[in-house]
């Protein structure tokens, strides 16, 4: 019974997802003008090369709307880096005028094209993509092992699952998102054989979780240690689902869960929540009891590729250095927009001014003597002995979060490097209340924060 409620959910959301014809009609139209044009740039240069279409919307499997191109230029294998570079960036700004220069393993040109977002990338065209030069090089390998073998029944269901991730905000490989890519969502839906098997299996799933579409079983692949390894069928050393999070693999699992026990369309469209104002942060915080702090400074002007991982390494370490020094991190997270901040919830706003210190057992002779000299003259409380050992009872020099933010030892976090760099140049550090004010620029992310979902 629930079979059929799931079965006519999935019906009525493959429609939703599908791109009508009229769409489907402008982008063949589009990548057809596109591929022209880069032929004729292709050609207009001393140098040889090849156009191909790549990507969802090769694939069929893109969701309405979302249209982007990726169309790469295969040179020769031999061709120098930055000849590649050279031409490709020349062929990139010549198709699209309007365009700017992006960089992934190398740049390349983005921009829009009778209103698609075209990604036109330079690749090198190697014999098989185990010889790739760079990352990118593995693309177009992609979409020629996924065309023979996604029929259109299969890519509806790719969009279905495209849907469901992008809903629970686990879809893109990117490394803030550290979800699902395209190319995974293609190989899990097409290993399962659909969509409902995909989920029907996902709810079962004991990570670490492994897929071998192709058997490569290569002793290479014994290194992965990833929660999900779908090792690439175009190139065994690699595995696809690399940049997947336990967490967003996890946070897939239940909301699977949820969608085979309670069917329903509404699980295919992403929950938005109004923006928390100053005042309702407030209310928040008295209603949790917490000590909140952030530490607010200029966000280091780095793709968000470079900028995420440094955040949430700086976050971790805050975190975990607060609750070191005794104020029961609960939980933190990490923003950035225009300022970026390190948000972290605390259960202890203030710790006594004395200290418990223990040195080393008596009998430690050396030690033991340089730990009692060392204390024996200051304003400490000892040294006295306690179960062998010498204790003194100090002066702390952290009894509160602020007094640790705001010194030196905030640099003593293993923050990234361009994370610390931004620290060093200016920082606030907002305590309780004060946090509120973060409110004007991440009210949305605070409403997010206080309503945790999955
Ligand atoms: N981390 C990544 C990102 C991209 N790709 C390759 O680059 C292609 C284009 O990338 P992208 O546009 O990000 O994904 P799509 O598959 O096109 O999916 P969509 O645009 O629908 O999100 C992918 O299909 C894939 O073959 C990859 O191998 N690894
Ligand atoms: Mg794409």
């Amino acid at each position: 019974m629930t079979d059929d409620a799931l079965d006519a959910v999935l019906t009525r959301v493959r429609d939703r997802v599908t791109p009508d014809a009229e769409e489907r009609a402008r982008l063949d139209e589009a990548v057809d003008r596109l591929t022209d044009a880069t032929e004729r740039a292709v050609a207009d240069r001393p140098v040889e090369a090849d156009v191909v279409h790549v990507g969802s919307t090769a694939r069929g499997t893109w969701l309405p709307g979302d249209r982007d191109i990726d169309l790469f230029v295969r040179f020769p294998p031999g061709l120098p880096r930055e000849d590649l570079e050279h031409h490709g960036l020349a062929i990139g700004h010549q198709v699209l005028p309007d365009g700017r220069e992006e960089y992934a393993e190398h740049p390349y040109v983005t921009g829009d094209f009778d209103g698609f977002a075209v990604d036109l990338v330079p690749c090198f065209r190697v014999e098989r993509a185990a010889d790739v030069r760079s990352a990118v090089d593995r693309t177009p390998f992609h979409t020629q092992y996924l065309d023979s073998r996604l029929d259109a029944a299969l890519a509806a269901d790719v969009r279905l699952a495209k849907q469901l991730l992008s809903a629970i905000g686990v879809y893109g490989s990117d490394l803030r998102t550290r979800g699902f890519s395209g190319y995974l969502v293609e190989l899990l839906t097409l290993e399962h054989g659909g969509f409902r098997p995909l989920i029907e299996s996902a709810v079962d799933w004991h990570p670490p979780v492994r897929f071998d579409p192709e058997g490569h079983g290569t002793p290479q692949n014994e290194g992965f240690d990833d929660p999900l390894v779908v090792v690439d069928p175009t190139d065994p050393g690699r595995n696809v689902a690399a940049v997947l999070s336990t967490t967003n693999l996890a946070r897939f699992q239940h909301y699977a869960r949820d969608l085979c026990a309670d069917p329903r369309e509404s699980a295919f469209t992403p929950d938005s929540s109004a923006p928390l104002s100053a005042a309702e942060v407030r209310t928040e915080l008295e209603r949790r009891g917490t000590i909140p702090v952030a530490v607010r400074f200029d966000p280091p002007d780095l793709v968000d590729d470079q900028l995420y991982p440094q955040l949430e390494r700086s976050r971790r370490g805050v975190a975990d250095a607060l609750d070191r020094r005794g104020f029961d991190s609960l939980r933190s997270a990490a923003f950035a927009d225009e300022s970026a901040v390190l948000f972290v919830e605390l259960g202890v706003a203030e710790r006594p001014r004395i200290e418990r210190h223990e040195g080393p057992p008596v009998s430690a002779r050396d030690h033991a003597t340089a730990f009692y000299e060392k204390y024996a003259d200051t304003d400490c409380y000892g040294p006295f002995v306690e179960g062998g050992r010498y204790v003194v009872e100090r002066e702390r020099t952290f009894p509160s979060p602020r007094t640790f933010l705001e010194s030196d030892a905030l640099f003593d976090v293993a923050l990234g490097a361009d994370v610390e760099r931004a620290l060093a140049a200016d920082y606030t550090v907002l305590v309780g209340d004060e946090t509120a004010r973060l409110a004007d620029e991440f009210g949305a992310k605070l409403a997010r924060y206080f309503s945790p979902t999955p």
